[in-house]
């Protein structure tokens, strides 16, 4: 049976402070993505863009929680999007905007599963809270929602938290943590692969012992990347990069691994922004890795 990929666009960008990232969806479908695909003999539906309402971006919280009404909203939609594209027994493919749209990916796949698990691909740990968020933005915070913690108006989006398990969850790429977020990690016993030992064990290793790991506790698995995982010099259009990521080549193995590995159930690419990229490149490198994960070979 032909595979049937659904694609959402989510033009986010309330979830963080840099204006642009909402072009993410535009930049990758211009970067030629259901070509790509529909040449791996996929079947593509492209389902257009979940609606944005808008923000006072001025009307900041005292709560530490900026936009947090426009980007539960948002979540909400896309948490009943995905449903419906998952009940269709269709691939969810989602294209952010910034990394707060994973609280409603995560929300609208978590339900089909009862052990989802989550390759988390990013510089950050997104594990942050209002608490111990240094910038109040969502998009980092959105890993610590689907563990459950959280402001309820995100925790509670498609009725039910949890979606995942600590021990579900695999960090890769990760050189940026806050404190609260280092804490969280060891407290929750979640398994990280920082840059440390993506330099020392190498990408193979890694992506070796993830998918083992994954593939004996969990039942599904949700790919989140994050565009700024990989290093700025390959993803340039970001709006928080961090020097030393992950190469364009160590991606690259990473998704080719994944597709062998017949692991990733659903997936979303976020944080491309246009406004701060070079000529589309981001957005091309997302389409390239793509193009990897739906099994693109060379010979
Ligand atoms: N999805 C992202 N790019 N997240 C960056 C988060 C940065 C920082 N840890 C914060 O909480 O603000
Ligand atoms: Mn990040
Ligand atoms: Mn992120």
């Amino acid at each position: 049976m032909k595979k049937s990929i659904a694609i959402i666009g989510v033009p986010m960008d309330l979830g963080q402070m840099r204006r642009g990232v909402d072009m993410g969806p535009s930049a990758i479908r211009y970067a030629g993505v259901v070509e790509r695909l529909e040449n791996l003999n996929l079947e593509i539906e492209d389902l257009g863009d979940i609606e944005i309402g808008s923000a006072d971006r001025n009307a900041n919280s005292e709560n530490n929680l900026k936009n947090l009404k426009a980007v539960a909203d948002a979540n909400v939609l896309l948490a009943s999007k995905v449903d419906g594209v998952f009940r269709e027994g269709k691939f969810p493919l989602i294209f952010g905007g910034d990394h707060s749209i994973a609280i409603g990916s995560i929300a609208g796949v978590a339900k089909h599963f009862n052990n989802l698990g989550v390759i988390w691909y990013d510089a950050h740990g997104d594990l942050n809270t209002a608490e111990t968020s240094p910038s109040g933005n969502i998009h980092g915070m959105s890993l610590a929602v689907s563990l459950g913690l959280g402001d309820q108006s995100l925790t509670s989006i498609g009725g039910y938290a949890p979606k995942i398990k600590p021990e579900n969850i695999v960090i890769i790429g990760a050189r940026s943590l806050d404190e609260g977020e280092r804490k969280l990690i060891k407290e929750k016993g979640i398994k990280v692969y920082t840059m440390h030992e993506i330099d020392r064990l190498g990408m193979t290793a890694v992506m070796d012992e993830a998918i083992h790991y994954l593939k004996e506790r969990t039942d599904g698995v949700h790919l989140s990347l994050d565009l700024d995982g990989l290093d700025p010099h390959d993803a340039p259009g970001v709006g928080t990069p961090v020097n030393g990521g992950i190469s364009y080549r160590e991606s690259h193995l990473a998704m080719e691994m994944l597709e062998e590995s017949k692991l990733i159930t659903s997936a979303e690419f976020v944080e491309v922004n246009p406004i701060l990229d070079e000529r589309n490149k981001t957005a091309e490198v997302a389409v390239a890795l793509m193009g990897s994960l739906f099994g693109e070979k060379l010979l």
